[in-house]
This record gives C-alpha cells, sequence and structure tokens, in this order.
C-alpha cells in the first residue's frame, strides 16, 4: 500500500503533558494514520501540505459519555429533573426508535463533533449497528455500547445481551480499528444484579470494558440504599464488578467511602457538567477526586441534556462550576481541564496509547484552530488559557482522525452536511408524529 503523507507546517502546538500543558512551535509529520515525525526541520516530499501558520494544533478532543443518536433529540424536552425527563418524555420517544433514526441522530452528531474538534466519543445507546455504520462513514473514532436495560426481567436480560455481544462480535475493532466496543449496562437502579453479574463475567471474557452511569442524582443513591442496604459504588464493589476497565459517567453524589474505592479499583470517571447543571442533578466533587489521583475526563451526555457536543463549551463549565462550589478560583486551572479533555479522556477509554497527545507513533487524530479569531485575540498568551476559557468548537477550523482530513478549513468532507441536516429535521417531524 502506498503511503499517504501530510505535513502540518509551523505551527502552535499545545500538548497535555502530565499536568502542565506544553507549548512550542513546529512541524507535525502524519504517515498514514499516524504521526510520524514532530520538528522543526521536516524536509520530506508530502502528499499535502498544511500551512499552520496563525493556527493551533492539539490532539483531537475526547468526550467520554454520549448518547450519540439523541442529537435528533435536540430541545425535545428542557427544564426538567433526571426521572421525569426520562420516564415522561424520553423513554416515551426512544420506544419510536429504529435503525435509520439512530443512523441519521449519529451523522448528525458526528457532523457537530468534528466541526468542534471531538474525534473520539464514548457512546451507549440502542441500534448500535446503525451507529458503527454511521461512525464507519463519518471517519471519527468511537466507543460502543449497547444501552443494557432488564429492571430485573429475565427474558429483558437475554434480549440486551444478545444486543450488546452482536455489537461486540460484528465491530469490535473494525472501521481501521476507529470502532471498539463495550457493555453497556445503564445503572444500577435499571440493571439487576443478575444482568451486572454476567456483564463483568463477559467483560472480562470479550476483554472490552464497560461504560455505565452512575452516582447521578440524589434519587438514584437512594433507591440503590433502599434496596441493597449499600451506596452505589459500594455495591458495585461488593459484586466485584468494578476495575480500571469501568468508565462510570456522572459520578455527582459520591461518599468519602466511594471515592476511596473509586480510588483502590482505578475506576475512570466521566464528568459531565452541562447535563448535571441543566437536569439539576447536583456538582460532581472533580478537585477531590483529581487530589485523590482518580482520573477524570469529560463529557457531555447527549444533546437532549446538554443541548450540545461542544467540549470547547464543557471545558469551560467543567473548570468555572468546580470554582464556584469550591469558593476557590485556583480549582480546575485551564491546563488541568485541557488534560482531562485530552489525555484523561483517552486514558478512561484504555485509548492512552494511541491517542490523546500529539507524539511520535500515536494516531494522528488531531485538530487545528484559528489563533486569529477575536475571541482569541490578542494572541500573545497561546497556552491553555485561550483554549479552555476563549475559545468555543466554531474555533475549529481542520479536523483529522486517524490521519484522514474530515474537515478542512472549515468545509466538511467526508459528510454532506446539508443533507444529514434536511434527514435529521424530517426524521424527528416523522418521530413527532408517530
Ligand atoms: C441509554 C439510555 O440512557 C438514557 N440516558 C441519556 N442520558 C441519561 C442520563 O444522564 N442519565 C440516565 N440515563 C440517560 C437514554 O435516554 C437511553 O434511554
Ligand atoms: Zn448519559
Amino acid at each position: 500500500m502506498e503511503t499517504k503523507t501530510i505535513l502540518i507546517k509551523d505551527i502552535t502546538i499545545l500538548n497535555p503533558d502530565l499536568g502542565n500543558v506544553k507549548e512550542f512551535q513546529g512541524s507535525v509529520l502524519i504517515e498514514n494514520d499516524k504521526i510520524a515525525k514532530i520538528g522543526n526541520n521536516i524536509n520530506e516530499s508530502v502528499d499535502k501540505v498544511i500551512d499552520g501558520k496563525g493556527k493551533i494544533l492539539m490532539p483531537g478532543l475526547v468526550n467520554t459519555h454520549n448518547h450519540i443518536s439523541m442529537n435528533l433529540f435536540r430541545g425535545l424536552a428542557d427544564d426538567l429533573e433526571l426521572n421525569t425527563w426520562l420516564n415522561d418524555h424520553i423513554w416515551p420517544m426512544e420506544s419510536h426508535l429504529n435503525s435509520n433514526y439512530c443512523y441519521i441522530g449519529a451523522l448528525l452528531a458526528a457532523v457537530e463533533m468534528i466541526k468542534s474538534g471531538t474525534t473520539t466519543f464514548n457512546d451507549m445507546y440502542f441500534y448500535m449497528g446503525s451507529v458503527a455504520q454511521a461512525i464507519d462513514k463519518a471517519g471519527i473514532r468511537g466507543v460502543l455500547s449497547y444501552g443494557m436495560i432488564d429492571f430485573g426481567d429475565e427474558e429483558k436480560r437475554e434480549h440486551e445481551f444478545k444486543e450488546n455481544i452482536d455489537l461486540i462480535k460484528d465491530f469490535n475493532n473494525s472501521a481501521n480499528g476507529r470502532i471498539t466496543c463495550r457493555f453497556g449496562p445503564h445503572s444500577p437502579v435499571t440493571c439487576s444484579k443478575e444482568l451486572l453479574e454476567r456483564v463483568r463475567e463477559e467483560a472480562n471474557k470479550y476483554n472490552v470494558g464497560i461504560h455505565i452511569h452512575m452516582n447521578e442524582t440524589q434519587k438514584e443513591i437512594k433507591d440503590v440504599v433502599d434496596s441493597t442496604g449499600m451506596r452505589p459504588f459500594e455495591y458495585l464493589n461488593s459484586l466485584n464488578f468494578l476495575s480500571s476497565d469501568v468508565l462510570a459517567a456522572h459520578c455527582v453524589w459520591l461518599s468519602d467511602n466511594e471515592i476511596d474505592i473509586l480510588k483502590q479499583k482505578d475506576v475512570q470517571v466521566s464528568h459531565n457538567p452541562c447535563s448535571n447543571m441543566k437536569l439539576a442533578s447536583g456538582i460532581a466533587p472533580v478537585s477531590k477526586l483529581l487530589n485523590k489521583g482518580v482520573n477524570v475526563s469529560i463529557g457531555t451526555d447527549g444533546v437532549a441534556s446538554n443541548n450540545n457536543l461542544d467540549l470547547f463549551e464543557e471545558m469551560k463549565f467543567a473548570s468555572l462550576l468546580q470554582k464556584v462550589n469550591d469558593l476557590n478560583p485556583e480549582v480546575l486551572p485551564s491546563n488541568q481541564v485541557f488534560n482531562m479533555a485530552t489525555i484523561n479522556g483517552a486514558k478512561a477509554l484504555s485509548l492512552d496509547k494511541d491517542i490523546g497527545s500529539i507524539e511520535v507513533g500515536k494516531k494522528a487524530d488531531l485538530i487545528l484552530l484559528d489563533k486569529k479569531s477575536i475571541n482569541m485575540t490578542p494572541d500573545s498568551k497561546i497556552s491553555s488559557s485561550n483554549l479552555v476559557y476563549s475559545a468555543n468548537g466554531s474555533d475549529v477550523l481542520t479536523t483529522i482522525c486517524n490521519g484522514q482530513i474530515l474537515m478542512e478549513d472549515k468545509k466538511i468532507l467526508c459528510l454532506n452536511e446539508d443533507k444529514v441536516k434536511s434527514l435529521a429535521n424530517e426524521a424527528i417531524l416523522e418521530m413527532k408524529n408517530l
């Protein structure tokens, strides 16, 4: 196979580096799907040169909790708390889903992620085969799980395992390695003990991770305590469920003992500040978790509770929310939040040997931003400060995933954006009339 090469020339590079964001001026050579060289004197003749002057290069962002097909439900049910939102609005609407709607919703989300600089996302939803097809086409990186819910019903449980195992068999490590799969037990409230125990067994058997909602609301904690006598993480610990391959979304309400369990078992946390604020679920103790050495990453959750997939916004909210919660402006400084949305996200998904930073040998998942946009001016301080506090997704000019340019100078190359928008508008109209 012929080598495809891209040289990103003379650009300001921002890299996470163990709590310190490293900034330097240089060029990056991409060979096929990987970063081949980083330096100042790269003289290879290449297939394509991208002029980096006036631009910033950083790793593609990693969104560690999402339900991407829910992009169809943007604005469907605002200003509600989680239970009413799910029971009275979202689940009734989801009963009308089919593979075509989930495919269109996934395409819509893919366009939004590419435009706002996300190259990897972690998903849990339904009709995941069609989500995998959409992601294969869109060119981004996805970690996919089926949202398993049994409410103690044995027949439903068998169905959920078949769905998730079929997804793993059909799509794990597909699309040139861009798609990997996990198990997706929805939460300890909606999943029985039998389901959770078997998920751990099957995850070990198939050597895949687990994606689960945890400790999102006070009601959920009370429900688990009432039925098991234990708090949610104590309960999962008693089932030997917890390990470093578990990605726990939300983790808003945590006792000190649960934080110790998270640390001991190396559970990976996805912090979702916008969704937690919008559903008025609460404020996750992120600074405390980070101080204890727990790996905390960032997710948007689905668009129906956010209402967008802009991880630049999410980084800013994560930082500001923690500052006001702790009444301490020094917590979650911009370099730490930058790490959370890049290298911590990669680690949370067990992908840190491949993505999350700009290093030779890693996959070329990269984004370029406009240094000259009005909200980044003056540009003397190009640092994580500008990216976390001043930028937003619309400052992204170019998005590259697995060495493939998916958007260049704001033009999406891999999908027809107008077509995707009109399909999405038609789909949600149809669903509302069902
Ligand atoms: C996969 C299922 O999960 C539902 N969902 C989406 N967001 C949340 C959330 O924040 N907490 C709990 N459940 C959520 C989604 O609608 C699917 O039914
Ligand atoms: Zn969620």
